[in-house]
């Protein structure tokens, strides 16, 4: 049984003070123990969010990092200083990282080679843009993102790689894809991992949906036979991230 997942990217939102009081005011009610529940803040926050958290079943990601331990790269954060506050996730190669500051899709791959060699459990974004999916490309190009994401990736490893399933087209837009469309892709991804890897690992990798979900939309997705939870940009920094945590209730 895959255990299903929520994962709120903030995004940059909420300075140190505002996440404190906002954390305060949602960890008992978004504290599930048959849900793994990942809050993701700037980096700025993960430490105390890390602190906030603690004695709750809450854990807390990054939501970047770069892929070398340590040296001259003015401006970039290591997975070891991730480490060692207490974060355990990563996001890793989201949609805005890919066409605001440009990501590559090896760069994706090195950084989760980077974060498995740190024990960071990686949540790894791929998708298509509204003319891929018009031109109806959206499996082919999501192949390829994951083939060179997954490049020296073991088995082992891979198992406990989440993917997360986010089309461009359905990020902040309120702009949400189907139920149906959402598990079609989620359960293609979970056929690529297979012809990737086998069906073993296939069927423990948890893959998420991600894309304008709120708490009106959550059980939807969530009870779909490919997807094993969500990613939550708007719907994770306001209360509806209660009742969205809270999903069929
Ligand atoms: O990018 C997202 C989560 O990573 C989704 O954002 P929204 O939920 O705001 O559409």
């Amino acid at each position: 049984m895959r255990k299903t997942l929520i994962a709120g990217n903030w995004k940059m939102n909420k300075t140190p003070k505002e996440a404190i009081e906002y954390i305060q005011l949602i960890k008992n009610q978004v504290d599930r123990e048959d849900v793994e529940v990942v809050l993701c803040p700037p980096y700025l926050v993960l430490q105390l969010a890390v602190e906030e958290t603690r004695g709750t079943h809450i854990k807390i990601g990054a939501q970047n990092m770069y892929y070398e331990d340590k040296g001259a790269y003015t401006g970039e954060i290591s997975p070891m200083m991730l480490k060692e506050i207490g974060v355990d996730y990563i996001i890793i190669g989201h949609s805005e990282r890919r066409s605001i500051f440009k990501e590559t899709n090896e760069m994706v791959n090195r950084k989760l080679l980077k974060a498995i060699e740190h024990q960071l459990t990686p949540i790894v974004c791929v998708g298509e843009s509204l003319k891929q999916r018009q031109e109806k490309v959206t499996i082919d190009y999501i192949r390829m993102q994951i083939k060179i994401a997954f490049k020296g990736v073991s088995e082992a490893e891979a198992k406990k790689t989440i993917v997360a399933y986010e089309p461009l087209w359905a990020i902040g837009t309120g702009k949400y894809a189907s139920k149906e469309q959402a598990e079609e892709v989620c359960g293609a991804i979970r056929k690529l991992i297979a012809d990737l890897y086998n069906d073993d690992v296939s069927q423990q990798v948890r893959i998420l949906y991600g894309g304008s979900v709120t708490s009106k939309n959550a059980n939807d997705f969530f009870t779909q036979k490919n997807i094993d939870g969500g990613i939550i940009g708007g719907s994770s920094i306001n209360e509806d991230f209660i009742s969205l945590v809270n999903y069929g209730h």
